[in-house]
C-alpha cells in the first residue's frame, strides 16, 4: 500500500478545466482496481490530490496538468486505518446487514409499495454497492453497472421525505439488529453516509430530475473521527 500526494498551483483561469480533468481522473480512479481511495482538496489555487494505491504501478497522470504539479510524492502509510469494509466484516456483514433489512422492509407499512416489485437480488446487488462505497471490492462497479445503474434505478421513483427518513431508521435498526459494529467512530461514518445516500437517492428520483449519471462511485471513509486500533 502507497500513498501519492501530488500539489498543484493552478491560474484561477484554469481552474475550471482543471476540474473537468479531475472529474474524469476520478471516473479512472473509480474504476482501477489498483486504487483504493481518493481525494481531492482545494485551497484557493492550490490543489492536493491524494490517492491510496494498492500497488505502486499503474498511476496514471493528469498529464495535462503536469506543468501545474509543484510536487509529487509517495510516501508508505505508517498505519493505515481499515477501510469501512473491513471494520464492519467484510462482504458476509454488508449481506446480513440487507437480507435483513428488505425483511423487514417487506413488512413496513411506508416501505413495503416501494419495493413491492423489487428485483429478488435486490439486497444483495446494494450489499455489494455500499460494500464498494466502503472501501470493499469493486463488484458493483464490475458486474452490477456501476453508479450510472444505481442512479438509474431511482430516477422517476418521486420517493418521499416519509419514505427516506424510513429507509434510514429501519437501516439503523437493522444494523443494531444483526450486530454491526457500534462503536461511535463506525456509526458516525455509517449514519453519515446513509444520510447523504438517501438524500442524493430522494433528488435524483423527483420529477423531471435528469442526473448525470457518469459520475464514478462515491467512496466514502471515516470523516473526522479515526478509529481507536
Ligand atoms: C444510501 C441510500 C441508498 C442506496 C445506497 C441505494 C442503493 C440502491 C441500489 C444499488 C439500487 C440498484 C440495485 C440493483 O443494481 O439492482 C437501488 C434501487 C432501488 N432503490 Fe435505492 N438506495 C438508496 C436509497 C433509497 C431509498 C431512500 C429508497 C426509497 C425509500 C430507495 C428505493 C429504491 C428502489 C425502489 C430501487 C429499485 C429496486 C428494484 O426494483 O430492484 N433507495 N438502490
Amino acid at each position: 500500500m502507497i500513498t501519492e500526494y501530488v500539489h498543484y498551483v493552478v491560474p484561477a483561469e484554469l481552474a475550471g478545466d482543471f476540474e473537468t480533468a479531475c472529474s474524469k481522473a476520478a471516473r479512472a480512479l473509480s474504476a482501477s482496481p489498483y486504487c483504493r481511495t481518493y481525494d481531492l482538496s482545494r485551497n484557493e489555487n492550490q490543489y492536493t490530490l491524494r490517492v491510496t494505491w494498492v500497488a505502486p504501478q499503474d498511476i496514471p497522470e493528469l498529464a495535462e496538468y503536469q506543468p501545474f504539479a509543484t510536487d509529487k510524492r509517495l510516501e508508505e502509510p505508517v498505519a493505515l486505518a481499515p477501510t469501512l469494509f473491513e471494520w464492519a466484516g467484510g462482504a458476509e456483514a454488508f449481506d446480513k446487514l440487507f437480507t435483513a433489512f428488505y425483511r423487514k422492509v417487506a413488512e413496513d407499512p411506508v416501505l413495503a409499495p416501494v419495493f413491492a416489485g423489487m428485483n429478488p437480488n435486490h439486497p444483495k446487488h446494494v450489499a455489494a454497492w455500499l460494500g464498494e462505497v466502503f472501501g470493499g471490492p469493486k463488484i458493483y462497479s464490475q458486474q452490477h453497472g456501476g453508479h450510472p445503474h444505481m442512479i438509474s434505478r431511482h430516477l422517476g421513483r418521486a420517493l418521499t421525505e416519509e419514505q427516506r427518513r424510513q429507509w434510514v431508521r429501519v437501516l439503523i435498526d437493522t444494523a443494531d439488529e444483526v450486530g454491526l459494529p457500534s462503536d461511535a467512530e463506525f456509526r458516525s461514518a455509517f449514519v453519515g453516509y446513509l444520510e447523504w445516500g438517501t438524500r442524493m437517492a430522494l433528488m435524483f428520483s423527483q420529477p423531471g430530475v435528469e442526473a448525470t449519471v457518469a459520475e464514478p462511485m462515491p467512496t466514502w471513509g471515516w470523516g473526522e473521527v479515526r478509529p481507536w486500533f
